[in-house]
């Protein structure tokens, strides 16, 4: 089935709650989908977030009925769309979908590619015209209604697209990477729209991005897929603030990683570790044993900037030393890259004065921000350990 056949399925506007089960799916011998399970109750907005390669576009392809999965289930609000022998085809899923490249008919104005959506049902042609115009004028495109793709911008064809989805109010929604084409500043202005227009339809939606702060930004659950697996569904801040693994820790931002050796476990969930750079308090995650090898992972916004000045010269407790190598101006201050003393890199260090090459610096780290894993049993052992200062290091 053609994009533009099914991004306007017919629908009749019946939500519910999305449960996926178990959906399994393989190209040839590669696993793509591993038993992925998930729910998604009415109206809430789900962002499934992942490299490329991880299987989410192949996750919604099978939602849409575009592709049939090898095991698994999955229900809208108690109707199977798919499962063993069933599988409804996408124009009977009650769904409508957003592209990344817009799918609009090239032949059709923007008012007819919106009215398409609607052809199943056969309102009346005023009804129709009512419908689409509405549509069309909630998206800003009341006065282009008559313009064909080619006469419009990217971020106005991609309004089309949204109209289009929203005007047979489905009851789940599914956007595959629908702002990746677009320069960052219309994606941020489309991205707001996106969020209202999604959330006033009440439809149930899955957007998938490869963008972490796009999905931190919408969503009200992300789920992380890695090689087709879900590895972490949780809210936004879930996710930022206890990452389930190094991987999810990654792929959404850090400043930088270090190796250490677990030597204290001072509070409940925090650990206190030795480094090459120095001592560091970090959110527990996993289970730790004294002495134990730890891979600790910085957020950039844990990382913040301290006295200048000598490495050893009225150094605040539980800081590491270092030497700035690079500042970028971001506007609202500058980021920069902290060479630290055992020569890991630390990126994204933000402070609104800049700090010139070469200068320097002491970093404090936020444990909050700073997540101890125990190391993999294949992971190198550090190679020179600062022995601990017993000095206390604040937590905060
Ligand atoms: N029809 C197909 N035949 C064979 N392999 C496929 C097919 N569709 C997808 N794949 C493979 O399945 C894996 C997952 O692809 P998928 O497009 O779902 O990932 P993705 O996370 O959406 O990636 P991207 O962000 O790059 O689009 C990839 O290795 C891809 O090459």
């Amino acid at each position: 089935m053609r994009a533009a056949d099914m991004s306007g399925a017919e629908t009749t506007g019946t939500t519910g709650t999305l449960h996926v089960a178990g959906l399994s799916k393989s190209f040839g011998a590669t696993r793509v989908l591993d038993e992925v399970s998930f729910a998604v109750e009415p109206g809430r907005f789900l962002v499934l977030l992942g490299p490329s390669g991880s299987g989410k576009t192949t996750l919604l392809r099978c939602l849409a009925g575009i592709e049939r999965a090898d095991a698994g289930s999955i229900r809208l609000g108690g109707r199977t769309l798919a499962e063993g022998r069933t599988h409804l085809p996408p124009d009977k899923r009650e769904l409508a979908m957003v592209f990344q490249d817009y799918a609009l008919w090239p032949h059709m104005t923007a008012a007819g590619n919106v009215g398409y959506a609607l052809r199943r049902r056969r309102p009346g042609r005023e009804e129709s015209a009512t419908k689409v115009a509405s549509a069309l004028t909630r998206v800003g495109l009341g006065e282009h209604a008559e313009r064909y793709p080619h006469q419009l911008s990217g971020g106005q064809q991609q309004r089309v697209a949204l109209a289009r989805a929203l005007v047979a109010e489905p009851g789940l929604l599914l956007f595959d990477e629908p702002l990746s084409n677009l320069d960052a500043d219309l994606r941020e202005r489309l991205r707001v729209e996106i969020a209202t227009l999604t959330r006033e339809s009440g439809a149930t939606v899955v957007y998938i991005t490869h963008d972490q702060a796009e999905a931190f930004a919408l969503a009200d659950t992300v789920g992380v897929l890695e090689q087709g697996r879900l590895v972490q569904l949780a809210s936004p801040e879930d996710v930022y603030q206890r990452p389930a693994s190094p991987f999810v820790a990654r792929f959404t931002g850090l400043a930088g990683e270090l190796a250490g050796r677990v030597a204290d476990t001072p509070h409940l969930g925090r650990v206190l570790c030795a480094t090459a750079a120095g001592p560091l308090v970090a959110t527990a995650i996993g289970t730790h044993q004294d002495g134990a090898a730890v891979q600790l992972l910085l957020r950039p916004a844990a990382v913040v900037l301290a006295a200048e000045g000598g490495p050893d010269a009225d150094a605040p407790s539980g800081s590491l030393a270092g030497t700035v190598a690079d500042t970028a101006y971001r506007g609202r201050g500058y980021d920069h890259v902290v060479e630290l003393s055992d020569g890991t890199r630390l990126t994204g260090v933000f402070d609104r004065r800049p700090r010139p090459r070469g200068t320097r610096v002491r970093v404090t780290v936020d444990p909050d921000g700073c997540f101890a894993y125990p190391a993999s049993a294949s992971q190198a052992e550090p190679d020179a350990v600062t022995p601990i200062n017993r000095t206390p290091v604040e937590v905060s």
